[in-house]
């Protein structure tokens, strides 16, 4: 069953001389219990589409989209009220830095608490305390913190940034969300915290079906960790479909050249050749270009490319390209 069908979403920033598209007719569908990977360079709209989706966006930020659903309802069509509440019930987020999103005057335990809903407690006020005790450490056992006393007395500075990480997961488990997003959740942290932060991930996802869009730009964790993923590009999808098959099979010059990027998955490199990688950089929001944006990079543009083009579904992919590779 699909958890998340987002269809055409356009987040435009509104400044008082000009409407920018920062994310441009983007679609992304999730099926219930996987893990989707949601990947792209450094301001090519990851973190816009999570807060389009949640709905943290301030008011500069318009947000449309033909369809937004959530488990088959529209998200878009519900009162702001209904749709805060739907997303407070099913879903999560985690952030990179860590660190910097729990309280630094008070201790873990005390930041678990106040997370835990009412309904969590089964006896009356006098037991809260030891009830509060209870699902916290339980929470943090869950995340696989072994010194779970030491870590709930702790102050987030006393912490690793891997341990602030587990207790963020921890954190927004107490709902039992049914989607986490997980935002660049390895970010800066160093390899060994970064597998044992991403296998948690995917004992989650396995064992509690928690379904997981994991947004990175870290390529090699989509590939290890994730069954699908959407590839961004300055705000416009490029290419989405299984993990594998992308692999295989790109129909996309940018997705072919991010895959190209990476040495293991790049078996025509010889030793001690240059990676292949696009000439310039990604565009600013003040100088898009108009149709499509990878059009100025893209060693395959023609004249057609400066009308943006359709999403095309082929053999489990969706790509938008006018001149796309691997067809026959
Ligand atoms: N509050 C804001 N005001 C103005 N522009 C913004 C704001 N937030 C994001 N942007 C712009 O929107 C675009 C998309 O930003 P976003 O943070 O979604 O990128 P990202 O893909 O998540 O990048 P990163 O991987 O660095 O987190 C960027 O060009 C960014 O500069």
């Amino acid at each position: 069953m699909m958890l998340l069908d987002v269809r055409n979403l356009t987040v435009k920033l509104n400044s008082p001389n000009l409407t920018i598209n920062a994310i441009d007719k983007m679609s992304l569908s999730m099926r219930e219990g996987s893990i989707h990977g949601l990947v792209g360079e450094t301001g090519s709209g990851k973190s816009l589409f999570a807060k389009a989706l949640i709905g943290t966006l301030s008011d500069k930020w318009t947000v449309q989209a033909d369809r937004m659903f959530w488990q088959g309802e529209d998200l878009l069509k519900l009162k702001p009220q209904k749709r805060r509440q739907i997303i407070n019930r099913d879903m999560a987020m985690i952030f990179q830095e860590p660190s910097r999103s729990l309280d630094p005057t008070a201790t873990i335990g005390e930041q678990i608490n106040e997370v835990i809903p009412k309904s969590e407690f089964t006896g009356g006020i006098f037991s809260r305390h030891q009830e509060r005790l209870k699902i916290a450490k339980n929470l943090l056992i869950k995340v696989g913190i072994k010194d779970y006393q030491k870590c709930y007395e702790s102050y987030p500075h006393e912490l690793s940034e891997g341990l602030c990480q587990k207790v963020m997961i921890a954190m927004a488990l107490v709902r039992s969300p049914k989607l986490l997003i997980a935002d660049e959740p390895t970010d800066a942290m160093e390899s060994t915290t970064k597998i044992q932060i991403m296998r948690l991930l995917q004992k989650l996802n396995t064992q509690k079906n928690m379904s997981v869009l994991l947004i990175t730009h870290d390529l090699e964790a989509v590939i290890n960790y994730a069954e699908e993923m959407t590839i961004l590009y300055s705000g416009q999808s490029a290419e989405s479909g299984p993990v594998r098959d992308l692999l295989k099979r790109p129909y996309h010059p940018y997705t072919q050249n991010l895959f190209k990027s990476i040495p293991k998955f790049n078996t025509d490199t010889r030793p001690k050749s240059r990676l292949e990688t696009l000439p310039g950089s990604t565009p600013p929001l003040q100088h898009l270009p108009i149709g499509c944006r990878l059009g100025p990079r893209c060693p395959r543009a023609q004249k057609e490319c400066v009308v943006t083009p359709k999403s095309i579904k082929l053999k489990g992919h969706k790509f938008s390209c006018h001149h796309p590779i691997n067809l026959e």
